[in-house]
């Protein structure tokens, strides 16, 4: 199975890895010192279970990689239109796509560009980020890659992509309700990241202090009414009951990619997530004040730039 990553950051850089420490032919796709780094030294993932990949395949014109059959989707999501059109030589028709990527609306963008028949549904949870070229820094133990077909579906390319990812020590599941698993993650990430790239603080503080802690409660209470407006099979307290239990499980000094962005001065993807829960709520009358205020506190730092 030839498996082409978009993106080798946090995320496909993360699971490619494992993916290739399994067997599976992996194909990365990258740019720039973070290319160069992986072409000398390989692909080093840092943290609870290192591993180096010593020789990764990595390219920046992903034609050379040819036709793919499974591609993964793991760039941010203000390159997502580009990386599409660098992907159409290596999609021919029983080419699989599936994008890892955060956010409930990405799904749509690449049914605009590909046949809807070819995309999975898919979900990653990993708190991951480039610490320098060539190597990925992990924190905390949590791994995990959900995937689907939209219809529910067990279907053969599913397992077949199951197969490589537990190979290579990937936590990962077949789900039959992938749709939901997507909103699922959504309403935990809005909440993590929101919360945290305002905040500049980790998890740990944030759920311990009950003023910053309900804070983030009623943030995922809105991104449930939302989702359920929205026809997801949501449970009304899914916020207060398993998102809580979620955010309350993983490790005190987590945080989201988004707050990493932020310190970084890199650009952020909060006008799809906060943003993303403004705009969908507004399109179905939900009134959802707190993202609102999240997106717009950020606003300022949206398109990247130094933050005191
Ligand atoms: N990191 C995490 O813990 C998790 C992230 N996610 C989601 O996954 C997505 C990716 O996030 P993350 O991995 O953190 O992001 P990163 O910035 O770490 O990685 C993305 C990588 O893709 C590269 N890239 C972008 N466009 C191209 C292109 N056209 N050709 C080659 N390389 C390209 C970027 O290069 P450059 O740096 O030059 O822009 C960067 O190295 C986001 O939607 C995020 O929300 C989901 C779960 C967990
Ligand atoms: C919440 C987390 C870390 C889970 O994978 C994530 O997706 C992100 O911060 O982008």
């Amino acid at each position: 199975m030839r498996i082409a990553i978009m993106g080798s950051g946090g995320l496909g850089g993360y699971f490619g890895a494992r993916l290739a420490q399994g067997g599976a032919d992996v194909h990365f796709v990258a740019r720039g010192k973070h290319l160069e780094a992986m072409r000398s030294q390989g692909l080093r993932i840092e943290g609870p279970e290192p591993l180096h990949v010593k020789d990764v395949k990595v390219t920046d014109r992903p034609a050379d990689i040819g036709e793919a059959d499974v591609v993964l989707l793991c760039v941010k999501l203000w390159d997502t239109q580009q990386a599409i059109e660098q992907l159409r030589p290596i999609v021919g028709p029983r080419t699989t796509l599936i994008s890892f990527q955060n956010g409930v609306l990405k799904d749509q963008t690449l049914r605009a560009a590909f046949d809807a028949r070819q995309i999975m549904g898919g979900v990653g949870y990993v708190a991951t980020t480039i610490e320098a070229p060539g190597v990925i820094r992990q924190t905390g133990p949590m791994q995990r890659l959900i995937f689907g077909e939209f219809d529910g579906s067990r279907s053969p390319r599913g397992e077949a992509l199951l197969a490589a990812c537990l190979a290579g020590g990937i936590k990962a599941e077949l789900s039959e309700h992938i749709q939901r698993e997507i909103w699922q993650k959504f309403v935990f990430l809005v909440g993590l990241s929101g919360t945290t790239t305002t905040m500049r603080k980790t998890i740990g503080p944030i759920r311990s202090n009950p003023q910053t802690r309900a804070f983030l409660l009623d943030v995922m209470r809105e991104v449930v009414a939302v989702g359920r407006a929205q026809g997801v099979d949501l449970p009304e307290d899914f916020a207060d009951r398993a998102a809580m239990e979620r955010a309350d499980n993983v490790s005190p000094d987590m945080t989201s990619s988004m707050h990493h962005d932020l310190e970084r001065g890199n650009r952020l993807e909060v006008r799809w997530l906060a943003g993303g829960v403004v705009e969908l709520g507004q399109a179905k009358g939900v009134p959802t004040p707190l993202n609102r205020a999240i997106h717009d506190i950020l606003a300022l730092h949206a398109e990247g730039g130094p933050h005191a």
